[in-house]
């Protein structure tokens, strides 16, 4: 098995609709179990909020979605899963119960993992019939955009398993990270667990409250985290004498009374209403989906961002975004365009971002670029000039553009773009772009641009091979019969 065909997810709340959320959107058909009655909206909310995070994320083109069916009970939900799921409440008793009767229906080459947050593997698969399948798959919320899942194995559980379920995680753009030995709560919440409990004593405290506490995360060290980590952080921190200098400086500190966290507050009636009213003065004014949509956003902008670190390479969470985006142009399929038919090709279908948005509240000017750029791309690899092709050696380089803005796109909005080939010789291809507001298919913008065939390696121009000039020469001729757009051939300053 080299890819999850169909998955299951036991349990459809928080983190089973995410879930089922990042399967979907991998193309990949899940069947759902969750008895709550609401089940089904709880999950499409969580879906619809997904789709919009995918939107923005990336320009790469997404499999088509996967089925989501409900079912009526476990057995009916795994049947003939690759990948089982069980994200039911954190009660070891329930858990039990849920994955003995996975275990009894599941097929027997199904992984099934737990998302539990801290209970130990070994503890979770005790009853099962077939526990060397069983491993701990532990996420983090929101599910679909965050890209890590520990993996965790029990005494019973087969190195196969951990590592069949690495190189699916894999396909599913989430970084499997093998965690060496079993503890309760595993790596990412034994720190997260420290962090919180210091965060109780803070407020019970009166130190600060929930606000100036998350200010302080989010103005600092929360930023440096999502990129770099605790280790790589401390090792800058420690000057050009590096990680030594660091904890020499620093480990002192650990003797001093810098922290409470190995007492536990009570989290007595007085101490949640307290934390619940400044919660509620702090984020009161959004409802959750809408907390959801700004935190979505935000992460898609950090990931972004980090996929341009790294002098471009990619960095963190951005190079697994990099890495993912890769594996969506190598398995995409051709675009259903019909390059023989007399009209423009309908090559991109994009949301404006919100992070595209400039100080007059839409979208900037070198986002048309982009789009313009990602139009050229796709009618490149509609011709042949793939990722192979270009890896080989030749391409074509964008050698002149002209932009023309003539509506606005605003935030969120669905736009699409097509392609006019103007002209074609063995070097260069002549196109006229548009691109159109969905809703109405109003124009927003043209660009004309000149592509030049390059041998990249010797640096210049030369001619294209026939095997990417016929397909081009066909769009071309299909084109001729089109009228040449009023505005090709235009420049700055003329009249209309
Ligand atoms: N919420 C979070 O931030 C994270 C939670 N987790 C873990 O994920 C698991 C689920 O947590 P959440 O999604 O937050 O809880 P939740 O309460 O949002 O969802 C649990 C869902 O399980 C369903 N359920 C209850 N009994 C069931 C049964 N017998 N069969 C099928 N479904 C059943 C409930 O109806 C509910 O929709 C827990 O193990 C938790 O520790 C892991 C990472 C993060
Ligand atoms: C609060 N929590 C322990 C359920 C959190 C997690 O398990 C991971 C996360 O998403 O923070």
């Amino acid at each position: 098995m080299t890819k999850i065909n169909k998955a299951a997810c036991v349990g459809g709340g928080v983190i089973g609709g995410a879930w089922a959320a990042r399967f979907l959107l991998a193309g990949i058909d899940v069947s759902m179990y969750d008895p709550h009655p609401e089940a089904t909206r709880i999950v499409g909310e969580v879906l619809a909020n997904a789709e919009r995070a995918y939107g923005m994320l990336t320009m790469a083109p997404l499999p088509p979605r996967g089925t989501l069916s409900f079912a009526k009970s476990i057995e009916e939900a795994v049947q003939d899963a690759d990948w089982i799921q069980e994200s039911v409440p954190e009660r070891l008793e329930l858990k039990r119960g849920v994955l003995t009767q996975i275990d009894a229906a599941a097929s027997p080459s199904a992984l099934i993992g737990s998302s539990t947050s801290g209970l130990m593997p070994t503890d979770l698969q005790r009853d099962m019939k077939h526990p060397e399948r069983f491993f701990v798959a532990h996420p983090y919320n929101p599910v679909y955009l965050l890209p890590l899942v520990e993996l965790v194995g029990g005494q019973k559980t087969s190195k196969e398993t951990i590592t069949k379920a690495k190189e699916l995680a894999a396909t599913i753009g989430m970084e499997g990270v093998v965690i060496a030995k079993e503890i309760e709560a595993f790596v990412g919440d034994r720190l997260l667990e420290a962090l919180w409990r210091e965060a109780l004593w803070l407020i019970q405290d009166d130190i600060c409250d929930t606000e100036t506490l998350d200010n302080v995360i989010r103005y600092s060290f929360g930023m440096r985290w999502a990129q770099m980590g605790l280790f790589e952080t401390y090792r800058i921190a420690g000057g050009e004498a590096g990680m030594r200098h660091f904890l020499a400086q620093f480990g002192p500190c650990l003797q001093w009374p810098w922290t409470k966290f190995t007492d536990v507050v009570d989290l007595d009636d007085a101490l949640v209403d307290k934390i619940g009213s400044q919660s509620d003065a702090q984020s009161g004014a959004y409802g959750i989906r809408e907390l959801e949509r700004i935190r979505d956003e935000n992460l898609v902008g950090i990931m972004q961002a980090l996929k341009g670190g790294n002098g471009g390479k990619g960095w963190g969470a951005g190079k697994l975004l990099a890495d993912f985006e890769s594996r969506l142009w190598a398995n995409a399929g051709k675009l259903p365009v019909d390059t023989g038919a007399a009209k423009p090709l309908r090559l991109l279908d994009v949301k404006v971002n919100p992070s595209w948005a400039d100080y007059n509240g839409h979208m900037t000017e070198f986002r048309y670029l982009q789009v313009f750029g990602d139009t050229s791309d796709a009618l490149l690899r509609l011709i042949g000039v793939d990722d192979a092709y270009v890896k080989d050696g030749h391409s074509y380089y964008t050698v002149e553009t002209h932009i023309r803005h003539l509506g606005e796109a605003k935030v969120n909005e669905a736009l699409y773009s097509t392609c006019q080939v103007l002209s074609v010789d063995e070097k260069r291809i002549h196109v006229f772009h548009t691109i159109h507001r969905a809703a109405d298919d109003e124009t927003i913008a043209t660009a004309e641009q000149m592509l030049l065939h390059v041998d990249a390696k010797a640096g210049k121009a030369a001619p294209a091979p026939e095997s990417v000039l016929s397909k081009v020469k066909a769009i071309a001729e299909a084109h001729a019969t089109l009228p040449k757009p009023e505005a090709a051939g235009r420049h700055v300053g003329q009249k209309k």
